[in-house]
C-alpha cells in the first residue's frame, strides 16, 4: 500500500473494526494489494512470453511456489495466457491456505465449500494424476462456474463436483480409480452404471437414467437429491459405479479408516477481509454494508454456520488425516471463536503448526498456531487459517 485515501468509513464500522483489534487504514488507502496469479507447473517456462504479451513484470512470490504478483490495475482476463489457461487468478493468501493443507500424491481431498474454485484448482494442479478432489457447494450457479473453471484448465480429471449442503453431506471418497483402457469396461453390464461425462446426454440414456431414478429406493432417491452430482472426470472414480454406490451412506466406523486424507473448509463468511469487497461499499451505499457485514445476527448465523462445516468436515477426515479452516473475515467471532467452540466439542482434534508460515509474511492469530494474513502485513487480502489434524482417541 503506498498511498492512503480520504474513503470515509462509517462509525459503525470504524466501531466494528476497533472490537476486532483491525486498523482501518488497510480499508482506507486506495492503491490496493497486487493482483496475484497462479501458472500451472507446465507453464512457468513461459514467464517471459506472457510478460511480453501483457507488457508487465510478473514478480515471483518467494514464499509461494508458482505464484507471481502483478499491478493491481492489470486485467489479466483479456491476456492470451489466461485466455489459454496457463494461469489463473488466486490471491496469495488463499494459495497459503492450499499450501497449509500440505496435499501430497495420491491423497482424497475434500473441499467443503468449493465454489467458484480457485481453491479446487490450485488442489487439483497439485494432486496430478493421483488421488482425487470432490468438491462440494451449496450454490448451484457458482458451482457451474467451478465446473466451467475446471474444464477450462483441464484439471478435472479426477475431481468430482456436488451441490450440496456441506454441514451434511455424507459421501466418502470413491478410492478406486479405473484407468483409461478400463473406464468403458468398467460400465459394460450395469446398467445404471455413469458413463464418461458429458454435459450433453442423448434423449435415449437421459431417458434410460430418468427410468433407473424411479426404481431405486426412496432413500437413495433422496441422497441423489440433497448430493447432486453435477460433473465427475474419468478418472474420479465415478465412472462405473451404479448410483447406489455412489450414494452409498457412510458408516462413523468407516470414516476413521476410509474418510478424506485432507479436507479445506473456506466456509461462508462476511468477506470483510476482502478489502476490494468493503470498498465497494462506498457505490452500493453503507446501509448493505450494516446488513450485510456488522448486523450482529447475520454474524449469530454465520458462526453457526461455519462450526457447522468445520464439524462436519471433520467428520469425514480419516484418523491422522488434516483439515484446514480459512475464512476471509477478520472478526474475532467468525474464526478464533469457532476455533475454540469446535476444540472444546471436539477431543479427536488437535490444533497444528502450519510448518511452511515460518517463512510465511503473515501474523499469528489470537490463539497460537493461527494464522492471520492482511493488506498491510501481508500485502494479500485478509484470510485466517487454522489447521486440525484428527486424532484416534
Ligand atoms: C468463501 S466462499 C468459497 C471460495 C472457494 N473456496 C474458492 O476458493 O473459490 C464460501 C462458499 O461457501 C458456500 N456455502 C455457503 N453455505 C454453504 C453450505 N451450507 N454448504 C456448502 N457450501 C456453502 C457459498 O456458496 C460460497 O461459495
Amino acid at each position: 500500500m503506498e498511498e492512503s485515501s480520504r474513503l470515509p468509513l462509517p462509525d459503525a464500522f470504524l466501531d466494528f473494526l476497533l472490537e476486532n483489534g483491525l486498523d482501518p487504514s488497510m480499508y482506507t488507502a486506495r492503491v490496493s494489494t497486487p493482483r496475484y496469479v497462479r501458472l500451472k507447473p507446465s507453464s512457468e517456462d513461459f514467464v517471459e512470453e506472457i510478460e511480453d504479451e501483457m507488457k508487465c513484470k510478473l514478480e515471483k512470490v518467494g514464499w509461494l511456489p508458482g505464484f507471481y504478483s502483478l499491478p493491481p490495475d492489470i486485467q489479466i482476463a483479456s491476456s492470451r495466457a489466461y485466455r489459454e489457461g496457463k494461469m489463473y487468478g488466486i490471491d496469495a493468501a488463499s494459495g497459503a491456505a492450499v499450501r497449509a493443507l500440505d496435499v501430497s500424491a495420491g491423497d482424497h481431498v475434500l473441499d467443503l465449500c468449493a465454489a467458484p474454485g480457485a481453491k479446487l484448482c490450485m488442489i487439483a494442479d497439485i494432486l496430478g494424476k493421483s488421488g482425487s478432489v470432490t468438491g462440494v457447494d451449496v450454490a448451484s450457479q457458482r458451482m457451474a462456474a467451478c465446473r466451467t473453471l475446471l474444464q477450462k484448465y483441464a484439471l478435472g480429471d479426477r475431481c468430482r463436483l456436488f451441490v450440496a449442503d456441506g454441514t451434511t453431506f455424507a459421501l466418502l471418497p470413491v478410492m478406486f480409480h479405473s484407468d483409461s483402457k478400463s473406464c468403458e469396461s468398467a460400465v459394460e453390464g450395469k446398467g445404471d452404471a455413469f458413463r464418461e461425462w458429458t454435459s450433453r446426454r442423448p434423449y435415449k440414456e437421459r431417458k434410460k437414467a430418468t427410468k433407473a431414478m424411479k426404481t431405486i429406493s426412496s432413500q437413495l432417491v433422496r441422497a441423489t437429491q440433497n448430493q447432486q452430482l453435477i460433473f465427475y472426470g474419468r478418472h474420479s472414480g465415478v465412472v462405473g459405479l451404479t448410483r447406489s454406490e455412489l450414494y452409498q451412506p457412510a458408516c462413523d466406523c468407516e470414516v476413521s479408516r476410509r474418510g478424506y486424507d485432507k479436507v479445506l473448509v473456506d466456509a461462508e463468511c462476511t468477506h470483510d477481509g476482502s478489502i476490494r469487497h468493503i470498498q465497494k461499499f462506498e457505490q452500493w451505499g453503507w446501509k448493505t454494508l450494516q446488513r450485510r457485514v456488522l448486523d450482529a445476527e447475520r454474524t449469530d448465523s454465520l458462526t453457526a454456520l461455519q462450526l457447522r462445516l468445520l464439524s462436519n468436515g471433520f467428520n469425514l477426515l480419516k484418523v491422522g488425516g488434516s483439515l484446514v479452516y480459512s475464512t476471509c473475515s477478520l472478526t474475532v467471532a467468525q474464526n478464533e471463536d469457532v476455533v475454540e467452540q469446535f476444540l472444546k466439542e471436539h477431543a479427536s482434534a488437535e490444533l497444528r503448526e502450519v510448518e511452511d508460515a515460518k517463512n510465511w509474511p503473515c501474523k499469528s492469530g489470537r490463539i497460537p498456531k493461527t494464522l492471520r494474513f492482511d493488506p498491510l502485513t501481508s500485502q494479500t487480502s485478509g484470510l485466517f487459517v487454522a489447521k486440525f489434524m484428527k486424532l484416534a482417541i
